[in-house]
């Protein structure tokens, strides 16, 4: 549905250089960290920024010379804000007015859309009269409306706070699964890529590292940079592996790969963090420094002597 190939962006000091194909009615997260270029890949999709190389493919045609406007997409970036002059209703109905729908085709679908998004209550209202939530459900809700085969998000839940997030991404992941929208999202938070995701790649300094299921990829990362940005805590070089009796290395120990209370390797809990539904544990066993997380039950009490062990099994390894 959407391809780069071999599409090349330069800045002074960075070389975005692509290739990657996404499938009709897959969601697709680009994830990076700040600067790896994901917005430029998504900017070029768009049509927003033209590639020094390369070609965009959308449904099988090359639309690298077509404007934004001509290519079929909707798209949710920062800098493309509500206008501030019209009501949520007609922000939403703008792009249909402009393809020329008619009226009572309009009303069908911005109806449709303010409900879907839960925004009723605010059709009458200006975006300054909103939250930054609602006007972030308003954005998507204009990017939909014209029923675009593609949907393109640059940090769709990036300016809200935390429970708002949480809420918007649930809102989010029905609002794609329910559109059967074509859909790339760029983020930097991998919780929300593997969330809303069919398929997460993950972009490093202007390169592909890894792409693949959020699952498989959370289990076998690609090399040491993928397993730490991913959020894995125990990752382990060879030394470290040797000293815990594990071989090879560098490993990345899974979720479930510690179990305090039980083996042989000697530890002690150096922090305890509670975080509410569970508590992360800082152990040193050995000289390496390893976490543990799981329930409050279950975990050392900070200060304390243990035992633990390692299944071998969960341990994966990885490039350096
Ligand atoms: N118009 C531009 N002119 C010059 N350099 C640019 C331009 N746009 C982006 N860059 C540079 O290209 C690199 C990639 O930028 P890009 O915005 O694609 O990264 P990103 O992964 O989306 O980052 P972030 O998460 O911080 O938005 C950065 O080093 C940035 O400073």
């Amino acid at each position: 549905m959407l391809a780069w190939r071999g599409v090349v962006v330069r800045y002074p000091g960075f070389e975005l250089a692509l290739d990657l194909e996404v499938a009709r009615g897959e969601a697709l997260a680009l994830l990076g960290p700040s600067g790896s270029g994901k917005s430029s890949a998504l900017r070029v999709a768009a049509g927003l920024e033209r590639p020094s190389a390369g070609r965009v493919f959308l449904g099988g045609r090359d639309v690298t010379d077509l404007p934004p406007e001509r290519r079929g997409v909707g798209f949710v970036f920062q800098e493309y804000a509500l206008f501030p002059h019209l009501t949520v209703e007609r922000n939403v109905a703008f792009g249909l007015e402009e393809r020329g729908w008619d009226r009572a085709r309009i009303r069908r679908r911005v109806g449709e859309l303010l409900a879907r998004m839960g925004l009723e209550a605010h059709a009458r209202k200006k975006p300054e009269q909103l939250s930054g939530g609602e006007r972030q459900r308003v954005a998507l809700a204009r990017a939909l409306a014209p029923e675009p085969e593609v949907l393109l998000l640059d940090e769709p839940l990036g300016a809200l706070d935390l429970r708002l997030r949480e809420r918007l991404l649930l809102e989010l992941r029905r609002v794609l699964a329910g559109e059967e929208v074509t859909a790339v999202f760029v983020t930097h938070d991998q919780t929300e890529a593997f969330v809303l995701s069919q398929r997460v790649a993950i972009v490093k300094s202007g390169r592909l590292v890894q792409q693949g299921a959020p699952e498989a990829v959370f289990e076998q990362p690609a090399d040491v940079w993928t397993a730490r940005f991913l959020g894995h805590k125990n990752v382990l070089t060879p030394e470290e592996a040797a000293a815990l009796g594990l071989p090879g290395g560098p490993l990345v120990l899974l979720p479930g790969a510690l179990r305090p209370g039980a083996g042989e390797i000697e530890a002690r809990a150096a922090e305890r963090l509670f975080y509410g539904p569970r508590v992360g544990v800082w152990l040193e066993a050995r000289g390496v420094r390893l976490y543990w997380e799981g329930p409050a039950a279950e975990a050392p009490a900070e200060g304390a002597s243990l035992r633990i062990a390692i299944d071998p099994e969960r341990a994966v390894e990885v490039r350096p």
